[in-house]
């Protein structure tokens, strides 16, 4: 076993312990017995002093111009690189993800930084004439302030990344909350922009407890913006204190995403995108396949297909480069997908496959779910609405495109979709029609590039899209902007206008 780090929160520039002093720990979810991190357990206290620097610094940070600032981004972008293998394996350990994926995390907060440095060089606003004579007029971004960036665990490099980099590029200052399960994994990220040479303040960490630390964060007057990723019953708390402040929110909370498999479809194909979507990481995403409409004709057939892929899934640890599906992240996340199995049983849907803790061998040491297959399930069943957040997919039969749609889109969720169909003006209606943000013709429901906008619709969210360049419209604000050049003419131009 590998000695524990000593996490710390990282506020002003300074590496500090909790005041209040006291701590928590993370755990490997494949090996519960190995701690990886102790961590502050942080108060309002500390939350107060990272307020307070953040405020601070952004005097000075929203006057640094942006290529500049976008330069620590990029800096930050090299670091990752340097550092992917290490932070990949750390990934790993503490949250479980196989170990490819876990690069792939990496490498998302990689891209993103990129792509978020040369946004530096453009922040573009608009010119546009105005009405009057010797008027010009414009509209340009201006930083909102202290942003507090509230992540959860299922990708601890990468959604954190999405929300600081352009933050930082658009002249915010942030105050990071990580997820409790991933402190090691936040605390490696911040040392990251640390060595980049941000100045103190423009970057903090507290490390806490949600209810504790997340929420003195969204109540404090002097923060801002809160940029939140996680639970849709989260979320709307989240939403609601920010709401009474009229405080500027984000919200990117679950989805009860869905592929659908027509009858013209390319099997093989659905069925890896079916397995990859439904089935990688653990089907911890919130872009997870977890459920699969399946035309009529094809039913039997693609089940069978399914099934037989899904029983060769090797569970294990992520750092053995053979496991293809990872633990869950936690006990009560494992016991929260056991209970959905509980339901799916008590509304009459048919276990194919999976359906259990695992505890085979080295598994017992750790939090593993079999992969399941649920059959015979109808779309209003409760595992055909709620987010299971596990390696569980549900199979629903349509006779049509048009049903397949329907149920596509009924439920409360509006994250990502799929469709896989050889017909393109069924790929189109599909394209028009789904009710989400994302949606992937012949391909799975996960796979999101940072150059596009990431979000749903529904409650899935709150309007926004991060990535992509439409994340500017949530870190920064419009000013229009009016100069008037005529001088001592000035005043007869005004009384003159009818
Ligand atoms: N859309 C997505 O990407 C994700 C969705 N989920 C969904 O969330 C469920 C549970 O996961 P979990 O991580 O516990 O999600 P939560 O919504 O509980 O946590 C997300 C983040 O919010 C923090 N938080 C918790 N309570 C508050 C609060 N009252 N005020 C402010 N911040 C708070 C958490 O801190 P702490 O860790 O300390 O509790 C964490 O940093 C999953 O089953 C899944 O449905 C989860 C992860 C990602
Ligand atoms: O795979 C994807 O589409 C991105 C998933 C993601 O960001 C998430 O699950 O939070």
């Amino acid at each position: 076993m590998v000695t524990p780090l000593t996490c710390r929160n990282y506020i002003n520039g300074q590496w500090l312990t909790a005041v209040a002093g006291a701590t928590l720990e993370s755990r490997n979810p494949a090996n519960k017995r190995e701690v990886i991190a102790t961590f502050p357990r942080s108060t309002g206290t500390d939350v107060e002093a990272a307020v307070v620097a953040a405020r601070q610094a952004y005097q000075i940070w929203r006057l640094v111009p942006a290529p500049a600032r976008a330069e620590y981004v990029f800096k930050v972008g090299e670091l990752l690189s340097k550092y992917k293998e290490e932070l990949a394996q750390l990934i790993c350990r503490e949250m479980g993800k196989p170990i490819a994926e876990a690069r792939g995390d990496v490498q998302e907060g990689i891209d993103c930084a990129f792509y978020s440095a040369a946004e530096g060089r453009r922040l573009f606003g608009q010119t546009t004439p105005s009405e009057m004579p010797n008027k010009f007029a414009m509209t340009v971004r201006m930083p909102i302030g202290v942003c507090a960036l509230i992540t959860p665990w299922n990708f601890p490099i990468a959604i954190p990344c999405w929300k600081a980099m352009p933050a930082l590029v658009c002249g915010n200052t942030v105050i990071f909350k990580p997820a409790e399960d991933t402190p090691a994994c936040a605390t490696k990220l911040v040392e990251i922009f640390a060595e980049a040479g941000l100045p103190p303040g423009v970057m903090n960490l507290v490390h806490g407890v949600g209810e504790e630390v997340g929420k003195a964060l969204v109540a404090h007057p002097h923060v801002d913006l809160v940029s939140f990723t996680g639970s849709s019953e989260t979320g709307a708390e989240v939403g609601s204190i920010c709401g009474q402040t009229h405080k500027r929110v984000c919200l990117e909370m679950g989805g009860k995403n869905a592929q659908i498999v027509m009858e013209d479809a390319d099997l093989e194909l659905a069925l890896d995108g079916a397995v990859w979507g439904a089935f990688g990481t653990a089907g911890q995403r919130c872009t997870a396949t977890s459920r699969l409409i399946l035309h009529q004709d094809i039913k039997e057939k693609f089940t069978a297909m399914l099934k037989e892929r899904t029983s060769k899934l090797r569970l294990g640890a992520g750092s053995d480069p053979n496991t293809q599906v990872g633990p869950i992240i936690n006990e009560r996340q494992l016991q929260r997908i056991s209970q959905y199995l509980d339901i799916a049983r008590a509304e009459g849907a048919k276990v194919l496959i999976g359906g259990k803790i695992a505890t085979e061998g080295e598994l017992e040491n750790g939090y593993f779910f079999q992969p399941t297959i649920l059959d015979e399930v109808t779309p209003q069943m409760r595992v055909a609405q709620e987010e299971i957040f596990g390696p569980v997919v549900a199979l629903i039969k349509v006779n049509s495109f048009e049903e397949a749609i329907s149920i596509l889109n009924n439920t409360k969720y509006g994250l990502s979709s799929s469709i896989y169909t050889r017909d393109i003006n069924r790929a189109f209606t599909a394209m028009r029609d789904i009710e989400a943000g994302i949606t992937y013709i012949n391909g799975p429901t996960i796979g999101a590039e940072v150059h596009l906008p990431f979000g749903g619709v529904k409650q899935t969210g709150n309007g926004h899209r991060e990535a992509g360049t439409t994340t500017l419209d949530i870190f920064t604000e419009w000013k229009t902007v009016y100069v008037d050049f005529s001088g001592s003419l000035q005043r007869a131009q005004i009384d003159n206008r009818e």
